[in-house]
């Protein structure tokens, strides 16, 4: 039998918890053969809705679920971790910019990145998708001198994929045909949703869409104020689209992105499309062998760079406020 890989999941109690780990459990985030052991954190208040939760998963008597832990400690949580989903933070309500959450939330990932550098496996991988997730992932990411700042990623993915269906409905055409798609920056309403490189039924997409007015002034503000207009109708933010995008990043990173097609992920920038470098922004990537690739070489028009520089901006911002709190 496979050694089970070890899945932190903080934050289990939550709504993206809830949709979240049944799925993880089911096999849907490694693969079909590959075991897991869940380990849940949560804060001490909420370790018995987890439990409950975890009743839940035992009787869904899934077969490559090899146990589950529970733990209100980060060190104990993130001791041995393959794979963590940082999940574990409060949400914004109405009327709420995700930077609003920057103090709320903050301190939640010092302690835990320190925890990852103190027990993680050699192999891991870490997905911040508490908001404000990109400079979430700085902070446990500047925690865990130890790991390599590359194995920490913040979550574009639902914006992505936010964008891959308004294409597609716009297109007429199914989901499937659509690709190639880039969120730029930061997970926030100053993100940049591009499709200058995207493809529908392998022809550009700018060319079918025929639209720059709607590309400008519908498609980019529908993407990058989904999350608000989830919480304007629901009164709660996304959960099972989120835990849906965190599924799909994980197991790309891990099994490698289909040929010829390439995601967004938000990794500590390497300088490439003057992105300073170690900003956790949302870049065009192919994974390969376990690790991200971010695609070069994409020409960036004078309208996408003001965009890119509004949304990196925005990031420079966020790590200057989140210094001044003490927090990296
Ligand atoms: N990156 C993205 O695309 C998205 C991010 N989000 C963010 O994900 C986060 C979670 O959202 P929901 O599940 O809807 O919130 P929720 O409020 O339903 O659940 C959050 C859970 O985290 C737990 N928690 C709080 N502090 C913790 C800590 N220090 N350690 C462990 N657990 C802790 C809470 O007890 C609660 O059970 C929010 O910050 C939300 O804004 C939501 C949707 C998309
Ligand atoms: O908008 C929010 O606060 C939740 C979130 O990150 C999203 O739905 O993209």
């Amino acid at each position: 039998m496979t050694v089970p890989v070890n899945v932190t999941v903080t934050g289990a109690a939550g709504q993206i918890g809830y949709a979240l780990l049944f799925r993880v459990a089911s096999g849907q985030l490694l693969g079909p053969d590959v075991p897991v052991r869940l380990r849940l954190l949560e804060v001490p208040q909420a370790v018995k809705a987890a439990e409950g939760t975890a009743m839940e998963l035992e009787d869904c008597a899934f077969p490559l679920l090899a146990g589950i832990d529970i733990f209100d400690d980060p060190t104990a949580a993130f001791d041995g971790v393959n794979v963590g989903l940082l999940v574990g933070a409060r949400p914004r309500g109405p009327g709420m910019e995700r930077s609003d959450l920057l103090a709320a939330n903050g301190g939640i990932f010092g302690p835990q990145g320190k925890a990852i550098n103190a027990g993680a496996a050699d192999d891991v991988r870490i997905l911040v998708v508490g908001n404000p997730a990109n400079t979430n992932a700085l902070i446990a990411s500047a925690h865990a001198p130890d790991v390599p700042a590359d194995r920490f990623n913040a979550m574009m993915r639902l914006d992505h994929n936010r964008a891959l269906a308004q294409l597609a409905l716009k297109a007429g055409v199914p989901v499937r045909d659509v690709a190639n798609v880039i969120i730029w920056g930061n997970h926030s309403a100053k993100q940049y949703p591009d499709i200058a490189h995207a493809v529908v039924d392998g022809k550009s997409a700018v060319d079918i869409v025929n639209d720059d007015a709607w590309v400008r002034d519908t498609f980019v503000p529908t993407v990058a104020k989904r999350g608000a207009a989830v919480i304007e109708a629901r009164g709660l933010s996304s959960a099972a689209s989120a835990a849906n995008a965190a599924m799909a990043h994980v197991n790309d990173w891990v099994n490698g992105t289909p040929e010829g097609v390439w995601t967004s992920v938000a990794m500590p920038s390497d300088g490439s499309y003057g992105v300073p470098e170690g900003l956790v922004c949302g870049f065009p990537a192919r994974a390969k062998n376990g690790a991200w690739e971010i695609v070069q070489g994409l020409e960036i028009d004078a309208y996408a760079r003001e965009k890119i520089d509004v949304s990196v901006a925005e990031l420079i911002e966020e790590r200057d406020a989140v210094t001044e709190l003490g927090l990296l």
